[in-house]
């Protein structure tokens, strides 16, 4: 936690801060409710199939309480594992070449894919113009800026919305699988980028909107985790240790920056 430390006042960042580590879902873009669409309707399906076999009752994916603690942020597989253990059901894991919608861990995530992929091609992606404000700021005060994300899509998302020009480096699902790091709420991803960069973990600050993600922030020891809270979290996000949560990144910059 820092206090009492002298704030770089721009950026509203303590002044040890070199390098700012992103969170690309509802941190810099509006994909998180996009993931989550995807998730609920796999889900359901597959609940649905579930019950009408089983005869169990079927109660639907939550998407406040079971996405915010079982599935965002982690890596795609985690999240079908994470969530279903969460209703006491395990799959099979299958293999990536799954048909979409195979009751196995790859079949169900190769669905959430085919859907979020579809949104996407359909409605295309919107930025959070504070976070491309931020990302401007953190450039002009020669901060080092990375992408930490568990999607294997971010590497496309970073390009489609042009926001890759602030970007120097990008930690995503592919490159966690090549290098065998494990996902949020482990620290492995932010230490990587941190370690590319070139910083020391408590050099660099985290930017996080997920749970599993500040837990990440936290347990890699970063300088500074900033938990933004866009669906109403605030006290969660908190409670996982974040050292300050805001709304939108603008509320860290000075006036001027904005
Ligand atoms: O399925 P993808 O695109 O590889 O993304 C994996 C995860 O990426 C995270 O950024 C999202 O918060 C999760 O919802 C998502 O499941």
């Amino acid at each position: 936690m820092v206090t009492g430390m002298y704030i770089l006042s721009v950026l509203g960042l303590p002044t040890t801060v070199k390098a700012c580590l992103f969170d690309l879902d509802g941190v810099l873009t509006h994909t998180a409710a996009v993931h989550n669409a995807a998730w609920r309707a796999t889900f359901d399906e597959f609940l649905k199939d579930r019950s009408d076999e089983t005869g169990e009752p079927f109660v639907p994916f939550d998407t406040e309480a079971d996405y915010n603690r079982y599935v965002d942020g982690r890596p795609r597989a985690d999240g079908v594992r994470t969530f279903l253990a969460s209703r006491g059901i395990t799959l099979p894991e299958g293999t990536p070449e799954d048909p979409p919608g195979a009751d196995t861990v790859n079949g169900l995530g190769n669905k959430k894919n085919e859907l979020l992929l579809k949104t996407i091609r359909e409605q295309g992606v919107d930025v959070f113009e504070g976070s491309v404000s931020y990302l401007r700021a953190a450039e002009a005060a020669g901060l080092r800026r990375a992408v930490v994300s568990a999607s294997a899509n971010a590497r496309d998302v970073l390009r489609t919305t042009g926001l890759d020009r602030y970007i120097e480096h990008i930690v995503d699902g592919i490159v966690a699988r090549q290098e065998g790091l494990r996902g949020k709420p482990e620290p492995d991803t932010f230490l990587a980028a941190a370690r590319h960069l070139g910083v020391a973990p408590s050099e660099a600050v985290v930017f996080e909107d997920a749970l599993a993600g500040v837990a990440a922030g936290r347990a890699g020891d970063f300088g500074y985790v900033v938990g933004v809270d866009r669906v109403g979290q605030a006290a969660e996000l908190s409670e996982q240790g974040a050292d300050i949560v805001v709304r939108d990144l603008s509320e860290l910059l000075d006036e001027d920056a904005k």
